[in-house]
């Protein structure tokens, strides 16, 4: 499991563990790791040039240790002081003993051409979103001349605890991080600026409280799936009710179908019109059509905006058995939710419910979960590159692998019925979301290899990314 933390929490757990070790071993632990990530991305040190942008705190500090260490194996190192009397005084001589030198202000951008390298440390943990114009200068050019980026613990600018980014941000193909995630480098669109996040152990594991947000690993998902043993039939593995669909969108109900069929579960049941009940059971001769007993329901999605069908999803939302609902459904969850309530909008289906501009769900991803899982008392899993799966109370998750390849038409069906799955083979709305999330995208993944895909592929592909999880978890665990 990975988990982040606010900046609150890590500045609680840093000062318990000073306390407890000599001055600078910390920042001594994180600028040798983020040596190391440095000469693991170039392939090396000798002859290379790495440039450092370094701003007033800790966090140019850690840079210039690096940079030190940079430097005596062969790196050429430089040092943009965005504040040179603020510099970091310890990480600057230790820069200068091992040869590195500070760029004059005039020769900044034959630097920056030069660099194969930039280390961003204009600010961490104690900086506020945005950066201030000298540091957007040097960024420019910094892009101007595709220099890679390794930002320090975040990439300089983004809102650290919500992954916001309202200002101009440094943009890193890797994000070397110390002693836990930050919030904002699992969540959009901060996670998108930080490129490949590496964690480095500082030793503050034992002083850090709960996570405020965790992100399942396959490990994570293995341990959790269900799995039959050879007393299971198919009412003890869980029958999922499917209302989905209806005569306008047909592909709706088979897609969600398809989705649950790759799950973990017994049986499904389609709850809908002839049409797209008669193209679900021609499909799949599995599926029983009508009304009968279930472990959890999947309504919503393609039901279109007939008034009876508003009925179907208040008669699941007033049962007894865990519900999602998704897409058309959410027009019709009026209401605080009770019982085990799932619900799956895009940004801009929570944008209507909330009734916010779709551009603010964007920019506010975690922000806007949270407050519909406050609103309707349910677990809310908002779509996205990075999902974020919020329930009512307690850690958030969000969804870190994937491949853009799934953002295709249907695919939200399919991510509806194996979600629906796991929720019938007993799992709660969070683990239902965020493990049925994973294996969507997983699927999506082994099915893509780097290629388009429709939505019947990424269902196809769910019994294999159910094995690959379950491989990848042992093998992680051995
Ligand atoms: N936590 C840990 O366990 C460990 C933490 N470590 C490291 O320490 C880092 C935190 O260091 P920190 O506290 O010195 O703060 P940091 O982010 O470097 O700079 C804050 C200063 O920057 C300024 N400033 C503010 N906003 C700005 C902006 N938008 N744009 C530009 N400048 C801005 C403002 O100063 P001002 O210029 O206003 O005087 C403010 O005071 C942390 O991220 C990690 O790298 C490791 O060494 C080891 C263990
Ligand atoms: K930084």
């Amino acid at each position: 499991m990975r988990t982040a933390h606010t900046v609150v929490q890590v500045r609680a757990a840093e000062a318990a563990l000073m306390a407890t070790v000599p001055d600078g071993t910390l920042m001594d632990r994180a600028a040798t790791g983020l040596a190391t990530a440095c000469v693991d991305f170039l392939g090396g040190a000798y002859g290379v040039d790495v440039l450092i942008v370094a701003g007033s705190g800790a966090n140019g500090g850690d840079a210039l240790y690096a940079g030190a260490r940079l430097a005596r194996r062969g790196a050429r190192v430089a040092a943009i002081l965005l504040n040179p009397a603020k510099a970091h005084a310890g990480g600057l001589a230790a820069l200068r003993s091992a040869g590195g030198h500070v760029v004059p202000e005039d020769e900044r951008e034959d630097a920056v051409a030069r660099a194969d390298l930039v280390l961003d440390g204009i600010v961490g943990i104690g900086g506020k979103p945005g950066l201030r114009p000298e540091a957007v200068r040097v960024m420019e050019l910094v892009q101007r001349y595709d220099v890679p980026v390794v930002a320090v613990d975040v990439p300089s600018g983004i809102d650290v605890d919500t992954g916001e980014t309202p200002e101009p941000h440094v943009r890193a193909a890797v994000t070397v991080t110390f002693g836990t995630h930050k919030v904002g480098l699992l969540v959009d669109p901060g996670a998108s600026a930080a490129g490949v996040v590496h964690l480095v152990d500082i030793g503050l594991g034992p002083y850090l409280p709960d996570p405020v947000v965790e992100s399942l690993q396959a490990s994570d998902v293995a341990a959790l799936l269900p799995v039959p043993d050879r007393t299971s039939h198919k009412y003890t593995r869980g029958v999922l009710g499917v209302v989905a669909g209806s005569d306008q969108y047909t592909g709706a109900a088979v897609l969600a179908v398809s989705g649950a069929l790759g799950g973990p579960l017994g049986m499904v049941r389609y709850v809908g019109p002839d049409e797209p009940a008669r193209l679900v059971r021609a499909r799949w001769p599995e599926v029983v059509a009508g009304e009968g007993r279930v472990q959890a329901w999947v309504v919503g999605s393609g039901l279109g905006e007939a008034p009876e069908r508003a009925e179907d999803v208040a008669r699941a939302l007033a049962g007894d058995v865990p519900v999602l609902v998704d897409a058309d459904g959410l027009r019709h969850v009026l209401g605080r939710c009770e019982g085990e309530v799932l619900l799956t909008p895009h940004e801009g289906e929570l944008a209507r419910m909330l009734e916010v501009e779709r551009t603010d769900v964007t920019a506010r991803r975690l922000h806007y979960a949270r407050e519909a899982a406050d609103r309707w008392n349910a677990t809310v899993l908002l779509k996205g590159a990075t999902t974020v799966v919020a329930p009512p109370s307690g850690p958030v998750r969000v969804n870190s692998v994937g491949t853009p390849w799934v953002a295709t038409a249907g695919s939200g069906d399919v991510l509806s019925g194996i979600c629906g799955a796991l929720l019938a083979g007993g799992l709660s709305p969070l683990d239902a979301g965020s493990m049925g999330c994973f294996l969507h995208e997983t699927a999506g993944v082994l099915a893509s290899r780097g290629g388009p895909i429709v939505a019947e592929d990424i269902a196809a592909a769910l019994p294999d990314a159910y094995r690959f999880v379950r491989e990848a978890g042992d093998a992680e665990s051995a």
